[in-house]
């Protein structure tokens, strides 16, 4: 009996976090094309690291602009004292001191205007769901298990991936180098694309990032994917740039192919008004990004599969929970991704294997990001990712990778440490701002 309560009171000290660190960096981003613009050449993410007073890191990873530092920094400077098994409490701690610095937030649009409505509650989750991520993996470290070992266990022991397509530049304007893809401005191009994907990474469902050019265009490349990859899944996803009008020409025009339409118009009522007049799913990572636009937009039917970020729905509990609400409600659910690296993937993938009815591929940039801060990047085989059984999230922190990617972000004059899709594009064409939607 002695023997067991030392024990345990020697682990609960040493789960005891000793010391937070934040690094920000700046990660290569390829041009890719999207309803705002165009990607910058580099994109912010901030990478967290807590440690305990045995000395094991857990690391996590999330949105690296201006307005999730500072209310990082509160957290961080909040958390020395407590345990890495104190989740839940990281909420109520992150609500106790993260206001003063989320006073600027508003309910507007994202800065990017790509991930739904923008608001302190938002930023916060994004926030606390690096140091959950953390903590996960620092206490999955502690006790040999692996992270989804701690959310109940996998359900699976791969997670499947979409090919996540775009159109782009084959260089970024001004002194931008050209990378191996090459440009996709066409039917042929995007077709070409995919079958690198579907050849490089085994692939077979596809998402192509819509909102670029007129629907007739990107209907016909939705058209040639069909062609070259009969009978697979597909999807487009304009960010909200149509009309509802147009949404349902689009969807009248593809529904023989498409696996569904994401986020075609903006906003819960256009949504349903699409939602009412096609048999086509919705699917948003949009429209429903917080718990409080759920019941609207469940009750009027305007969503048939939430695309669930971890990051800004609060980490991988709350993203467990939000199955359940999905479920509960016959609602589907998938993976949303933004540009992401290895930590965020690998915290994707624990949460995405512990989810019963995951019926659709997630989405996931990571083909697209040449850097990463992780020893091993992932591999994907078939499409898929293996669930690693590592203790924790089972990737090493490569820190010479993560120093030089923080020194890009510290020699930055401030260019790129916000995400700006619109400044991008004007280096190409001056007069560019951002479209007004519906855009179509
Ligand atoms: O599915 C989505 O809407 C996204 O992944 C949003 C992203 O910001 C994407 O549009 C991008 O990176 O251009
Ligand atoms: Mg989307």
């Amino acid at each position: 009996m002695k023997c067991i309560l030392e024990y345990s009171s020697r682990m609960n000290t040493a789960l005891v976090i000793e010391d937070v660190r934040l690094t920000p960096i700046l990660v290569a981003d390829p041009p890719l094309l999207n309803t705002q613009g165009v990607h910058q050449p580099y994109t912010p993410r901030l990478i967290v690291e807590v440690v305990t007073r045995d000395g094991i890191t857990g690391v996590g990873e999330t949105y690296g602009d201006g307005a999730y530092l500072e209310p990082a920094r509160s957290l961080a400077e909040a958390l020395p004292g407590r345990a890495v098994t104190d989740l839940n409490g990281l909420f109520a701690l992150a609500d106790e001191v993260c206001d003063g610095s989320l006073a600027a937030a508003d309910d507007r649009v994202d800065a990017g205007g790509l991930r739904g409505v923008r608001n302190a509650g938002k930023i916060r989750l994004s926030v606390v769901s690096a140091f959950e991520v953390a903590c996960l993996d620092a206490l999955g470290k502690a006790h040999g298990l692996p992270v989804h070992a701690l959310l109940g266990g996998k359900v699976r022991d791969s997670v499947e991936y979409s090919a996540y397509l775009f159109y782009r530049w084959a260089a970024h304007p001004g002194p931008g180098e050209a990378d191996a893809w090459g440009a996709a401005l066409d039917p042929a191009g995007v077709v070409a694309q995919a079958r690198r994907f579907a050849d490089t990474y085994g692939f077979g469902s596809f998402k192509l990032k819509g909102g670029v050019f007129e629907p007739d265009r990107e209907i016909a490349a939705i058209r040639a994917l069909a062609e070259a990859f009969p009978g697979r899944p597909l999807r487009l996803d304009p960010n909200g740039a149509w009309s509802v009008p147009t949404s349902l020409y689009v969807a009248g025009q593809l529904k023989d192919v498409l696996e569904y339409l994401e986020d075609p118009t903006s906003g819960t009522d256009n949504m349903a008004a699409v939602a009412a007049c096609t048999d086509v799913p919705l699917a948003t990572n949009m429209c429903v990004t917080t718990l409080a636009e759920v019941p609207e937009a469940f009750a009027r039917d305007a969503v048939q599969i939430v695309l669930s970020d971890h990051h800004y729905w609060g980490g991988l509990h709350r993203t467990r929970e939000l199955a359940g609400v999905c479920r509960t409600f016959g609602v589907g659910l998938s993976m949303h991704s933004n540009t992401h690296l290895g930590i965020s993937l690998a915290a994707m993938t624990h949460v995405a294997a512990t989810v019963p009815d995951l019926a659709y591929a997630c989405d996931s940039h990571y083909p697209w990001q040449t850097e990463d801060v992780i020893t091993e990047r992932h591999t994907f085989t078939g499409g898929r990712l293996t669930v690693s059984d590592a203790p924790g999230l089972g990737v090493a922190l490569d820190r010479d990778r993560l120093a030089a990617l923080h020194r890009r972000w510290l020699e930055d004059d401030g260019t790129y440490r916000e995400r700006d899709d619109a400044a991008a594009m004007r280096v190409a064409d001056p007069d560019w701002t951002t479209p007004a939607v519906p855009r179509w």
